[in-house]
């Protein structure tokens, strides 16, 4: 069963050079999950090895980290059981020595990290998040000490895909996710052109994002490409190739000695977060693209402001922001028309149209704000807290700051 609602194209990736035939990704649709192999398949391997053993870098999946000589292997799975049986040990490979860790033959070649032969595949039925509740779904419960469950809410209090999610679903997402820490710098967390089995949130560390023109890690010192970006504490990661059931669109590295990830699979990903997350993309996707403000911005950024955002609707005469008040939030005016008056000058001093932004000097300067905003017509506006707007506008602080406004009235 397809799922229509869906877009089935990630709009992040780069699919231009990928026409070889022999591509394990060269089409991944949900009609054809049965057949496609996860990098913790044991046949994963074989179609991609190429690939694997070129990329650069310690790649966690990947091998170079944890083979003989670089001491670290894992016993199993670093998600524990991700069967969702309950009989799981999430914290397996930081429980084990070394030396205690069997290693069989059947894992030659392998991370020990690898849960070989098992596919993560699963059928479109199940992967329908508008079916959720109709079949036989369990999701996975992951047992957590209290020390964990609260790094972990705060690690996911400042993600956007969380806020949004009512207590049920939150309890289901903080059940389901798995702490993977990450022992070194420069592991390879996520390899460009690999299928998706995780998505990640950063509890503490840094990741630099690479891309790669051609679709997918090449060989050389420049095969994960150009960087992208770094996802440091409380973002988060992988999520387009679980969204769209495409190859991941980027390449993934850790930057600092120890870092701490937590993992969400795929299918709880899909069900819980991933309805929302899409509805919130494509809601402003058009919209973003028309703010003159975001316009340097790749689509990705944007992607990730439209997951930060928050439509609230003002009726004609009521004001969105008050001269004097703390400032918590930016806005973008998406429909109707608002101004900007200043106590003491007698005309507005600024209007506003869709497109227009408003709400940055108080944030930008924690100064208390300088006029107030009140609504012309009715309004409705895109609201971006404190934590979003300073994570997710640097790149276009400089042009906020540019925005030449009228002075103050001295005081008589
Ligand atoms: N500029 C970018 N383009 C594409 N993906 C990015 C970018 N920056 C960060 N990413 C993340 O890198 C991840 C790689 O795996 P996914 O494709 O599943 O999801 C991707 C995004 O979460």
């Amino acid at each position: 069963m397809a799922e229509s609602s869906f877009p089935s194209t990630n709009p992040h990736l780069k699919v231009g050079t990928r026409d070889d035939k022999s591509s394990a990704f060269q089409k991944i649709s949900e009609d054809e999950e049965w057949e496609v192999t996860s990098p913790t398949d044991s046949t994963f391997r074989t179609a991609n090895s190429a690939t694997a053993s070129s990329s650069a870098g310690n790649d966690i999946f990947g091998g170079s980290a944890f083979n003989e000589n670089g001491g670290i292997r894992f016993r199993r799975s670093p998600f524990g059981d991700t069967s969702g049986d309950g009989d799981e040990d999430h914290d397996d490979f930081n429980e084990h020595p070394e030396g205690a860790r069997p290693v069989g033959a059947l894992n030659e070649g392998f991370p020990n990290n690898y849960a070989l032969g098992r596919r993560t595949s699963v059928s479109a039925e199940s992967l329908n998040p508008t079916s959720a509740g109709s079949d036989s779904w369990v999701p996975p419960h992951h047992p957590k000490t209290e020390e964990q469950v609260s790094r972990l809410k705060t690690a996911v209090s400042g993600n956007f895909l969380f806020s949004h999610l009512d207590d049920d679903q939150f309890k289901t997402v903080v059940d389901a996710l798995v702490e993977k820490p990450i022992p070194a710098k420069d592991i390879k967390v996520i390899s460009q052109g690999d299928a998706g089995d995780y998505f990640y949130i950063v509890e503490d560390g840094h990741f630099d994002v690479y891309i790669h023109p051609s679709g997918s890690v090449q060989s050389g010192p420049d095969g994960m490409g150009t960087k992208a970006g770094t996802i440091g504490p409380g973002g988060s990661f992988g999520e387009l190739a679980l969204m769209y059931n495409a190859p991941r669109a980027a390449t993934i590295v850790s930057t600092d000695p120890k870092s701490t990830l937590w993992a969400l699979d795929r299918i709880t990903f899909r069900r819980i977060l991933m309805d929302s997350a899409f509805q919130r993309r494509r809601m402003y996707e058009a919209f973003l693209e028309e703010v003159p403000l975001l316009s340097s911005l790749k689509p990705y950024e944007r992607s990730k402001i439209a997951d930060a955002l928050d439509a609230i609707k003002y009726s004609a005469g009521s004001s969105i922001i008050k001269e004097g008040d703390p400032g918590d939030a930016f806005y973008l005016l998406e429909s109707g028309e608002a101004e900007a008056l200043i106590d003491g000058v007698d005309r507005p001093v600024k209007s506003y149209k869709r497109g227009d932004y408003f709400g940055e000097l108080a944030l930008l300067d924690d100064q208390p704000r300088a006029a107030s905003v009140v609504a012309t017509t009715d309004v409705k506006v895109a609201k971006l807290g404190r934590d979003g707007f300073k994570r997710l506008l640097g790149p276009v602080e400089d042009i906020m700051r540019r925005t030449e406004y009228e002075p103050k009235p001295a005081a008589s």
